[in-house]
């Protein structure tokens, strides 16, 4: 039904998704010099130690880790946050070919990706589905993915991607812990804004990291797979196995040469 493509792109979402011309709609450019310091912000603060990822999926738009969020075992809190908001999921955004796939962008500056931990408001909210309605009901962590000048994570990103490959696949995928894909910083922007692709409700409260995070095979092993360089394109939605390992092929013969 959407997706960014020429006829089901961005600047069509309006007409299935009218709040698509609202008031408080991400993403945004973040322009750091216009931004007012606020004092009473104070940090963030991320408890993610117990997290349990559940399975990851392909949902035809981007991979998504869910966690269980029966209890607050990880939650995030502080900030701009008047409660702790609990984990519910995270996905990356890519970019298409040749361009940077972030969604936000600093000063009109394009990362090569962007990770998303969304969290939801279980202290007022019972399930999910109710806080993604409510203005205060998510809390959206973004980070911005550099890719290092030495990452040959080939490997681990097709382990990855091969387990889902296909839209609608999901499989199992336990004790991965997000923290390990922090920044040493956890100096943020924050602003009131929506989710990014449909169905956009207004309910987000994004807390941007400053600071991106580059991927390098220094990384500890269990930080696996990170979105791949503008050379993937889109994550492989509903993406052939011929397409895809051409993908890769290309993506192979490219790293070789860099
Ligand atoms: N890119 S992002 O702003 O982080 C983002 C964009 C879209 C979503 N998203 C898509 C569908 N849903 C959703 C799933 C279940 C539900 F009950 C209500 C929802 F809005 C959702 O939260 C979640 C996060
Ligand atoms: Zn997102």
């Amino acid at each position: 039904d959407w997706g960014y493509g020429v006829e089901d792109g961005p600047s069509l979402w309006h007409q299935n998704y009218p709040i698509a011309e609202g008031s408080r709609q991400s993403p945004i450019d973040i322009l750091p010099q216009t931004a007012s310091h606020d004092p009473s912000l104070g940090p963030i603060a991320l408890k993610y130690d117990q997290c349990t990822s559940i399975n990851i999926a392909n949902n035809g738009h981007s991979v998504v880790v869910e966690f269980e969020d029966s209890d607050d075992r990880s939650v995030i809190q502080g900030g701009p946050l008047d409660n702790p908001y609990r984990l519910k999921q995270f996905h990356f955004h890519w970019g298409g070919k040749g361009c940077r796939g972030s969604e936000h962008t600093v000063e009109g500056h394009s990362y090569a990706s962007e990770l998303h931990l969304v969290h939801w408001n279980a202290v007022k909210y019972e399930t999910f589905g109710e806080a993604a309605t409510a203005p205060d009901g998510l809390a959206v962590l973004g980070i911005f993915l550099e890719t290092g000048d030495d990452h040959r994570w080939l490997h681990t990103i097709t382990d990855a991607l091969y387990m889902v490959k296909f839209k609608g696949s999901v499989t199992n995928f336990k004790s991965f812990n997000p923290k390990c894909l922090l920044p040493s910083s956890l100096h943020y922007w924050t602003y009131l804004g929506s989710l990014t692709t449909p169905p956009l409700h207004e309910s987000v409260t994004w807390i941007v990291l400053k600071e991106p995070i580059a991927v390098s095979e220094k990384q500890p092993a269990h930080s696996w797979w990170i979105p791949g360089s503008s050379h993937y394109g889109w994550f492989p939605i509903q993406t052939s196995q011929m397409e895809l390992s051409l993908a890769f092929a290309a993506h192979k013969t490219t790293a070789s040469t860099e």
